[in-house]
């Protein structure tokens, strides 16, 4: 039985779905945006905040968008929202130009959302589903945000974490199939950011929606994205699937009887480090190097590839010199 004692309205809570059920990885891009430019200012103040960026986010993905403050992650998210104009480029979604009718299929959280105090969770819900002309049951979708428990408490009495949670209610209201959420942990305590992870990973495993979000937490993108693009300077500094992204960073780790000779031996593609020998060498070399160590008598005790975590892959491309 739900809050307001409703056995009817607890069945339909049960199979509501929010999205339309996008399928995952058939493929298309939920969002895409093409050589994006965008300069605030102008003549001697000018700044190029995105600086022809592309990038494409496949259906049904969570699609992590990381970068250094100024990176230009906000600016993208607001260009895809609407809100701002690119200077050049295109955004189309679900195959789209971007408009407002296509906009429709978006949820959005870009800005810290502001409520009205006095109004309560199920008076802003109700208040949406009217301006965006959605006829869409409020209750569900309080349960499904784990507000349902406070639908008729006023804003006014709601924690940081109630409020980014009516916050993501409020862009579910037109039952979008992507949304894009502007660091949507942003000021939560530990608990309120597992919260709202765990929400978004479900959204996106059990209602098919695609998310597209922007955060300054590593461990979080690392933990609940597929796909990650590192911005730098406007521009695109690298981007694919996390694993991927990883792998191609992984450095191969030996175990060895003689580090000092294997080091002589691999010169400029060998460090020190760990208590063996780190090589810089592809995965296809490793059986040609194990074979040759082994025929110079070395004896391999170990012999492992390591792949860096993410925060690793954003140091080393944000710090990068730029080409
Ligand atoms: N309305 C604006 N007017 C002038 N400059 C702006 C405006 N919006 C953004 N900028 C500038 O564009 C650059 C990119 O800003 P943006 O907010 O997109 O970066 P960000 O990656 O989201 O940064 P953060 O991680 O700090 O939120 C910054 O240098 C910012 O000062």
């Amino acid at each position: 039985m739900n809050p307001r004692g409703n056995a009817d309205v607890e069945t339909r809570i049960e199979t509501f779905q929010i999205g339309s059920f996008v399928s995952a990885g058939d493929g298309k891009d939920a969002i895409t945006v093409s050589g994006v430019e965008k300069t605030f200012g102008w003549r001697g103040r000018a700044f190029k905040a995105l600086d022809g960026l592309s990038l494409g986010v496949p259906q049904g993905c969570v699609y992590g968008l990381l970068g250094p403050n100024g990176a230009g992650k906000s600016t993208l998210l607001r260009i895809i929202a609407g809100l701002v104009r690119p200077d050049r480029g295109s955004v189309s979604i679900f195959g789209e130009n971007a408009c407002r009718e296509s906009r429709r299929r978006l949820g959005m959280l870009i800005e810290a959302p502001a409520f009205y105090p006095f109004l309560t969770a199920r008076e802003h819900l109700e208040m949406f589903a009217r301006m965006s002309e959605t006829i869409t049951m409020v209750e569900p979708i309080l349960r499904r945000v784990g507000i349902g428990y406070a639908a008729d408490k006023k804003v006014s009495a709601f924690s940081l974490g109630m409020k980014q949670r009516l916050g993501i209610g409020c862009a579910l209201v037109a039952r979008p199939d992507a949304l894009v959420l502007d660091e949507p942990t942003n000021g939560l305590d530990p608990d309120g950011i597992l919260e709202i992870r765990s929400l978004i990973v479900e959204l996106a495993q059990r209602d098919g929606i695609t998310v597209l979000l922007s955060s300054h937490l590593l461990d979080e993108v690392e933990r609940i994205c597929d796909r990650v693009a590192i911005l730098r300077n406007g521009r695109m500094s690298a981007q694919g699937r996390v694993d991927d992204l990883l792998d191609s960073q992984a450095r191969f780790w030996l175990n060895v009887d003689f580090p000092q000779v294997v080091l002589e031996r691999l010169a400029s593609q060998a460090d020190a480090g760990d208590g063996g020998v780190y090589v810089r060498i592809g995965r296809d070399d490793a059986p040609e190097l194990i074979r040759m160590l082994a025929n110079a008598n070395i004896r391999i005790f170990e012999a492992k590839w390591i792949k860096p975590d993410l925060e690793s892959v954003f140091l080393s491309e944000t710090r990068r010199e730029i080409q």
